[in-house]
């Protein structure tokens, strides 16, 4: 079916789960969730019927429109693997409304100019809100600090600070920009990887590598700057968020820290709670990424510091490369895996279907704590009548083989194809508007 876009059109979405819950109707209209329950069929009623779009909700769950703290969407400079279009209507897919885009494009985000550039396309593209991060040193350089206080004062308005695919390996900068953001509320997110641990790594160490002979990447490589940071974090009193974190003992670390009261959030990212290192045993370099996969030990430790809530939310790390730099040998290949269209699937499967979490903790996890990470006042917020109506419609009832030819990513690289996988999305709302309708993206107005 074919959705009416005009932003007069109201939605009475009928016997729909909210979280999980009991079944109920919700009407969206003028942008809001203008009524919930046994009001909102008369509500909708009330309206001019030619407006109105009737979704049968039945077997849905709703849940507030996705966040993801880490998305690489590769404008400006890497078109061929990604724009700011293809990549939000990859988000929208998958089920979120709001996408933070990492810096390290080209150039780099690390200028009032550049993100203010990102905020603007993503805002033209209309799928998803673009919040962009702003790099925390001039081009990633690890040298000198950025103009953060300019990216922070922008139209983007820029929360969230990171040098993410290189580590702020620097004690003196990691110190000055956690001391710095904390002037507009800001987070340094830090990508946990000791330079001189890492040189030349290709997966992670331990028997696999040994055994097929690819450089090792040490669990130590990324622990070692996460006890550095929280314990700069605590001395400053700066804000730390944990990027995609990947071994039992970077769980240990910041569950420690947050005992201790330090200011630390953290997040993992779907591939780290399902696959392991073996899969490197393929060469295939579709398993190549960073951090790397780790062993089943430590997707265990991860799912764990994720249900008992040491681990704030799950963050895509949405990597896509063009074909050339992933069809090739493993050393020559580049790190990242694809992962929009993929993460509610994910994390119902490891999370939800084996009884770890709630869909309430789905949405904590992917929309309600992300957003809050990131300073969005306007997602991740409750399912209530006055609320934006930006949402997501699940059926985890649904299955579907991974095929990422079908993916709107303009990339290929996600790990999972050829998988079955549960749940599907089937509606995604932003601010009243449908970007997917009944399945399939719906065109917005500017795209
Ligand atoms: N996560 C990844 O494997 N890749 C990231 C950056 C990075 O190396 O972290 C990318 O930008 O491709």
């Amino acid at each position: 079916m074919t959705a009416p876009t005009t932003p007069t059109t109201a939605y009475l979405v009928t016997g729909v789960s909210p979280l999980g819950g009991e079944p109920t109707d919700l009407l969206l209209a003028d942008g809001v969730i203008a009524a919930v329950g046994a009001d909102a069929a008369g509500a909708a009623k009330d309206r001019d019927g030619d407006d109105l779009v009737v979704v049968d909700g039945t077997g849905l769950i709703a849940l507030p429109g996705l966040v993801d703290l880490h998305t690489h969407l590769r404008e400006p400079g890497r078109e061929d693997a990604e724009t700011i279009l293809t990549g939000t209507r990859s988000a929208a897919a998958g089920g979120f409304t709001a996408v933070h885009a990492m810096a390290n494009t080209s150039p780099v985000a690390d200028t009032a100019g550049v993100v203010e550039q990102v905020w603007r396309l993503g805002r033209d593209a209309g799928y998803a809100d673009v919040i962009p991060v702003g790099a925390v040193t001039v081009g990633l350089g690890g040298e000198r600090l950025a103009e953060l206080g300019a990216m922070a004062d922008s139209a983007a308005r820029v929360r969230v600070f990171s040098d993410d695919g290189k580590c702020v390996h620097d004690p003196v900068l990691m110190r000055r920009a956690l001391e710095y953001t904390k002037a507009f509320d800001g987070v340094v997110a830090q990508h946990a990887q000791e330079p001189r641990l890492t040189e030349g790594s290709q997966m992670h160490e331990g028997t696999v590598s040994a055994e097929i002979g690819l450089a090792g990447w040490p669990a130590v490589a990324e622990e070692a700057i996460i006890a550095r940071d929280v314990l700069l974090a605590e001395h400053v009193g700066g804000r730390l968020h944990v990027q995609h974190l990947s071994t039992a003992g970077s769980v240990e670390i910041v569950r420690w820290a947050k005992e201790r009261g330090i200011d630390v959030t953290a997040e993992a990212t779907p591939h780290h709670l399902l696959l392991t290192d073996e899969l490197a045993r393929s060469y295939d370099p579709v398993y190549k990424v960073n951090p790397p996969l780790r062993t089943a030990e430590d997707v265990a430790a991860v799912r764990a510091g994720l249900a008992d809530g040491t681990i704030d939310v799950v963050a895509t790390d949405h990597a896509p490369h063009a074909l050339q730099d992933k069809d090739c040998e493993w050393s020559a290949a580049a790190f990242g895996m694809t992962g929009l269209e993929t993460a509610l699937s994910v994390v119902q499967q490891v999370m939800v279907d084996s009884g770890l979490f709630t869909w309430a903790d789905v949405a904590r996890v992917l929309s309600v704590e992300p957003a809050r990470i990131g300073g969005l006042a306007d997602h991740g917020r409750p399912l209530e009548a006055g609320e934006p109506a930006t949402i997501v419609l699940y059926d985890p009832a649904a299955r579907r083989t991974v095929a990422p030819a079908e993916h709107h990513s303009r990339s290929r690289n996600s790990p999972y194809a050829g998988l079955e996988l549960p749940g599907r999305v089937r509606w995604t709302f932003l601010r009243g508007r449908p970007t997917v309708a009944d399945g399939e993206l719906a065109p917005v107005a500017g795209a």
